[in-house]
């Protein structure tokens, strides 16, 4: 080949194998025998056919014999977009769900939040919670932290270390908080989130961004939503927070924001929601705040174990899909017990089939349809789908590399399965131990190469 002719692409690693993805049409697209090329900024350079090894090596200047060949029983997917996870929560994670909502929050939440003023504390969680997410197959998080600006820089930099994808969100909240000490003004609240956005963007993390985070509507005065939209608006951020959780909770928006048409209204009339906005839950959304959720861009984060272990609801999904409102899932710890997408895939399945039971009519999630919402629209829910939730090429490669029969794995294959059937036992029996390897950007972080502690 001519010089002028040689890729500016420079190819860092080669896999061949079973891939197994969702596009915009197909919820479950399985390419055997596949090549994939990731270029040395972490990017899918090229996808073709095993056959097309020798045309494919020449055009992008790989060495067959530096290609990585997965295992029978292997595959790659995409690695899972968790949309919404309170990285402060994870301490108390499996335990306190005996309660409520409103009460859940000032017993157990504020209380335990509280303590990420101390700087110790919150690196001892936050490691804990990225390790465990990203072990678990968790490329993409997008965290609440809580109102303390240090300690949510801290998470940043955690996630960055550890080569997570993420969102980092530092909590605003000015009322309604019976805790002593875990309070700010609306001024603080303002400022702070300012010093959180500068100093994280600051530090020029590459995977890493700062997501303005009003806790949810009773938290949060109409002045703190104003500045807060305002805020986003300025510096074309992300916005995250919750919605229409719980009955109670509806309620009470409706008392503290006589003046709104909805809840879904309050968010709009400061401007919070955008096409980089993602509600929680959203279980008792009427069929008008899905339209302005539609008509803004917004998307909404389904948590199905959180919906059920606080008893607060259960998401139509279904009917969110048909208003075309862009939906990923979100494992809500702690008020969902898991840290596990995979967790997140069987409650949201299960959700769907009592929707089922309780309406025959009702027309059930496929796995397939989930095991998109895990990957392709969590992606598109937080508006980084130009950048990760497939393999298409020119975007970055997140990816976990799964092995069916992975010694002490949960599973057991009695007879040869295809592609289809290993990935829906994967993802109704597999565990973290599946998941033999995590791709993050074209980077291997799991298995983990730091000291563990
Ligand atoms: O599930 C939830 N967890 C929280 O921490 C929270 N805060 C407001 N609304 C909430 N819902
Ligand atoms: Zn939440």
């Amino acid at each position: 080949m001519a010089n002028s002719d040689r890729p500016t692409t420079v190819i860092a690693d080669v896999y061949r194998g079973t891939f197994i993805h969702s596009t915009q049409t197909t919820a479950v697209q399985i390419l055997e025998d596949a090549l994939l090329g990731v270029d040395t900024q972490g990017k899918i350079a090229f996808i073709g056919k095993g056959k097309e090894l020798d045309k494919l090596s020449q055009t992008f200047g790989f060495s067959p014999s530096a290609v990585t060949q997965l295992k029978q029983y292997e595959f790659f997917m995409p690695g899972m977009v968790d949309t919404h996870i309170h990285a402060s929560q994870y301490s108390y994670a499996g335990t306190a769900l005996d309660m409520p909502l409103l009460q859940w929050l000032n017993t157990y939440t504020f209380p335990v939040e509280s303590r990420f003023k101390d700087l110790e504390f919150a690196k001892r969680v936050y490691t804990h919670v990225v390790k465990r997410t990203l072990r678990n197959g968790t490329t993409t998080a997008c965290y609440f932290a809580t109102i303390h600006t240090d300690a949510s820089l801290l998470l940043g930099q955690i996630a960055n270390d550890f080569g997570q994808r993420a969102l980092v969100g530092k909590v605003c909240m000015d009322r309604n908080n019976s805790v002593k000490h875990y309070k700010e003004t609306s001024q603080e609240s303002q400022e702070e989130t300012c010093r959180f956005i500068a100093e994280l963007l600051n530090k020029k993390y590459p995977l890493v961004k700062p997501v303005v985070t009003p806790r949810f509507a009773p938290s949060c005065t109409g002045a703190l939503l104003g500045q807060l939209g305002a805020i986003a608006k300025n510096n074309h951020l992300h916005i995250q927070s919750h919605i229409s959780e719980n009955t109670e909770e509806v309620k009470l928006v409706k008392e503290l924001f006589p003046e709104s048409e909805s809840y879904t209204d309050v968010y709009h009339k400061y401007n919070l929601l955008t096409d980089k906005t993602v509600m929680a839950h959203g279980c008792y959304l009427s069929d008008k705040e899905l339209d302005l959720f539609r008509e803004t861009g917004a998307s909404l984060s389904h948590c199905p174990n959180s919906n059920i272990s606080l008893c607060s609801g259960m998401l139509n999904i279904r009917n969110v899909l048909n208003h075309k409102v862009k939906l990923g899932l979100g494992t809500d710890v702690a008020g969902g017990y898991s840290a596990s997408m995979l967790d997140a895939v069987r409650r949201a399945l299960d959700t769907s089939k009592v929707l089922t039971i309780q309406d025959p009519d009702h027309d059930t999630l496929t796995f397939e349809e989930v095991f998109r919402l895990a990957t392709l629209g969590g992606s598109q829910a937080l508006s980084l789908d130009d950048q990760t939730g497939n393999f298409e090429v020119g975007k970055d490669f997140d990816a976990l590399r799964v092995d069916v029969v992975a010694p002490g794995a949960p599973i057991d294959l009695i007879q040869n399965e295809d592609p289809k059937i290993l990935l829906e036992k994967f993802l109704n029996l597999g565990d973290d131990r599946n998941i033999v390897e995590v791709f993050v950007a074209g980077r291997n972080v799991v298995p983990f190469t730091e000291p563990t502690d």
